[in-house]
C-alpha cells in the first residue's frame, strides 16, 4: 500500500512509491545501461576521485574530470549514452510531465563508504523543471539544507523504492548523501545503493 507523501523543506518525498517487483525490473533495465555505458569514478577538477560511481542515459550525461563538471553528449570512453529506459521515463511522465521527457538520467552507484557532499543541482538551463530522484537498494541518508549556502540542515533516510521530487522553491536547495547503510537492502546482490536523477538539461 502506498505510504503518505512527506514534505521536507519543499522536497516531495514519496516513500515506497515503487514496489519491489518494479524495483527489480528497473535494476534489470539499469544493467543494460551499465553494459552499454560502464560506471566511472569521476574526478573533481582538483584531481580527487569521487566515491560515487556514475554513468548516464539519455541525450546528455553528467561527467566530471580535471576540466570540471558538465553535461556531455558522450561517455568519457567515447560511446553515446544509451536511451533512458521506458520504465524510468514512465515514472517521469507520471510524476512530472508528459509534455517533455528528461534529457538525462544520471545513475549514481554508492558502494560501501560512498557519499556525496552538499551541493545544488544547477547545471541545467531551466529550473522550472524539477529533478526527479529514485532510490534503489541500500538506505541512504539524504541531508537537505537551504537554497543559500550554510544554515541548518535536516536529514531523512531514503529507502529502496522511494522517489523524491525537487522542484518549485526547493529546486535549488543544497542536498547530499552523508552515508549509506551497506547491505540494508537485498535488492542489489552486490549491495550498495543506486540513485537515479532525471533532469531536463537544455
Ligand atoms: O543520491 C541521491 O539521493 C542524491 C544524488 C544527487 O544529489 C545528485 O546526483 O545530484
Ligand atoms: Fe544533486
Amino acid at each position: 500500500m502506498a505510504e503518505p507523501e512527506l514534505n521536507l523543506r519543499g522536497l516531495r518525498i514519496l516513500p515506497g512509491r515503487i514496489e519491489r517487483a518494479a524495483q527489480e525490473a528497473l535494476v534489470a533495465d539499469l544493467r543494460d545501461v551499465v553494459r552499454a555505458a560502464p560506471f566511472v569514478a569521476p574526478e573533481t577538477r582538483f584531481g580527487r576521485k569521487m566515491s560515487v560511481r556514475m554513468t548516464s542515459a539519455g541525450r546528455y550525461g553528467w561527467v566530471s574530470d580535471r576540466s570540471g563538471y558538465r553535461y556531455a553528449r558522450r561517455h568519457p570512453e567515447g560511446m553515446d549514452w544509451p536511451a533512458i529506459p521506458d520504465r524510468v521515463l514512465a515514472l517521469w511522465r507520471d510524476l512530472v510531465s508528459d509534455a517533455r521527457d528528461p534529457d538525462c538520467c544520471l545513475v549514481n552507484y554508492y558502494g560501501e563508504g560512498a557519499r556525496m557532499g552538499l551541493h545544488q543541482d544547477r547545471d541545467e538551463a531551466d529550473f522550472t523543471w524539477p529533478v526527479l530522484s529514485v532510490s534503489l537498494g541500500d538506505e541512504g541518508l539524504l541531508r537537505v539544507g537551504n537554497a543559500t549556502r550554510g544554515g541548518r540542515t535536516e536529514s531523512i533516510w531514503l529507502r529502496s523504492g522511494d522517489v523524491v521530487v525537487m522542484g518549485g522553491d526547493a529546486r535549488l536547495v543544497h542536498h547530499g548523501v552523508d552515508r549509506i547503510k551497506f547491505r540494508s537492502s537485498t535488492l542489489l546482490p552486490q549491495g550498495g545503493r543506486i540513485n537515479l536523477t532525471l533532469r531536463v538539461v537544455d
